[in-house]
């Protein structure tokens, strides 16, 4: 089933532009962040996450971003590299910027929090000269991230890689990974999330994270298939809307939509799942299955990765994702 029709033979499937960042989850779970004393170290940010998903899903993938020049900069080039993900477009900051760092508070498996560190973090520093135009027109798809839209250079260094995007024809998806702390009004956010969103043909996020876009629009139901309709009216061909344990709802130009549930997970913390889910719904779409078993592939890795202690690190294969969806269906994971 063809929604979108990504180009064919180019060496990269995926790539994504935006924040590399450190997970520090907490080992002491269930009690909050005052009473923990260890922490376990990860990559973290969210389009990093997606593309270690997709390359965990067998894709070629690639990141475009800025990491410090420090000893979280290398340990992250690192992992990336291990991870097989091409990191010719990650530069190395020269400024004593840092690393952003995201503090996990696991009170219970309902309540998680991110403490963010993120003053003169390093990849907001991206700048505009250096997105390498010929990674985006050797790209299927390029994934933009909202936060990195929250500051300058890195905010102009999107608007350039989406500019080469439309200029090669490469897919562009915007996750829309809303961090509130990282912007400072919510008029200067859905003015820049709207100007990316025009330009874009698949569009995931949140019910709040598109009310929070819809800042200057009129949508008292908050409803889904009114936030779909208005991006059909420019560039998007399936937007999603995620509604956390009670599923997700896809639309698409064509004027199909599905409601998909989601599988049950014995949750070690919530956050993780938007990043997942993204990653197996566009290795579902990048195969042209239907949105229906996209939507149940990308659900089901999410339910993997809440139901691990990391993000990146708990992204799985292909065989771990049918793994899971076959012991659902047989009943073997079930919640309390
Ligand atoms: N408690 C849960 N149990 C099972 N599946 C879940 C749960 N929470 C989320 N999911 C799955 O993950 C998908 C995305 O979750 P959600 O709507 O929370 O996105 P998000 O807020 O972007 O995630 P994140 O917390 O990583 O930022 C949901 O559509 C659902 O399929
Ligand atoms: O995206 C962030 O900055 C936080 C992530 O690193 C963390 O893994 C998460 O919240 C995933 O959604």
């Amino acid at each position: 089933m063809t929604y979108v029709s990504f180009p064919s033979s180019r060496k990269m499937d995926f790539t994504a532009i935006g924040r590399l960042c450190i997970d520090l989850n907490a080992n002491e779970i269930n009690r909050p962040m005052e009473e923990t004393m260890t922490f376990t170290k990860y990559v973290g940010g969210s389009p990093a996450n997606i593309t270690i998903g997709m390359s965990r899903l067998g894709m070629e993938t690639a990141f475009i971003g800025k990491i410090a020049n420090d000893q979280m900069g290398r340990f992250i080039q690192g992992y990336l590299e291990r991870n097989g993900i091409d990191i010719s477009n990650v530069v190395t900051d020269d400024t004593g910027a840092v690393t952003g760092l995201a503090f996990t508070e696991i009170k219970s498996p309902t309540d998680c929090s991110i403490l963010m560190y993120r003053d003169h973090a390093a990849d907001l520093l991206l700048q505009a000269r250096e997105v390498q135009e010929q990674l985006i027109a050797d790209s299927k798809v390029l994934l933009i991230s909202g936060t990195a839209l929250a500051q300058s250079p890195s905010r102009e260094a999107v608007f350039q890689a989406l500019t080469y995007a439309k200029k090669h024809g490469t897919v562009i998806i915007f996750d829309l990974d809303y961090r509130p702390y990282t912007w400072t009004s919510a008029e200067e956010t859905a003015v820049y999330y709207n100007l990316a969103a025009e330009k874009c043909d698949i569009i995931l996020g949140t019910r709040e994270e598109f009310d929070m876009m819809e800042t200057f629009d009129h949508n008292p139901q908050h409803s889904d298939q009114v936030t779909a309709q208005k991006w059909f009216d420019y560039s998007a061909k399936i937007v999603v809307i995620k509604h956390g344990k009670e599923g997700s709802i896809a639309y698409t130009r064509e004027g199909l939509s599905h409601r998909a549930e989601s599988y049950p997970a014995r949750v070690v913390k919530t956050f993780g799942a938007g990043d997942s889910y993204a990653a197996g719904f566009l290795y579902g779409i990048m195969q042209n299955w239907t949105i229906e078993r996209s939507m149940a592939f990308g659900s089901a890795a999410a339910s993997i990765v809440i139901s691990s202690h990391s993000c990146s690190d708990a992204m799985p294969t292909v065989e771990q994702v049918n793994d899971y969806i076959e012991r659902c269906n047989r009943g073997e994971i079930t919640v309390s």
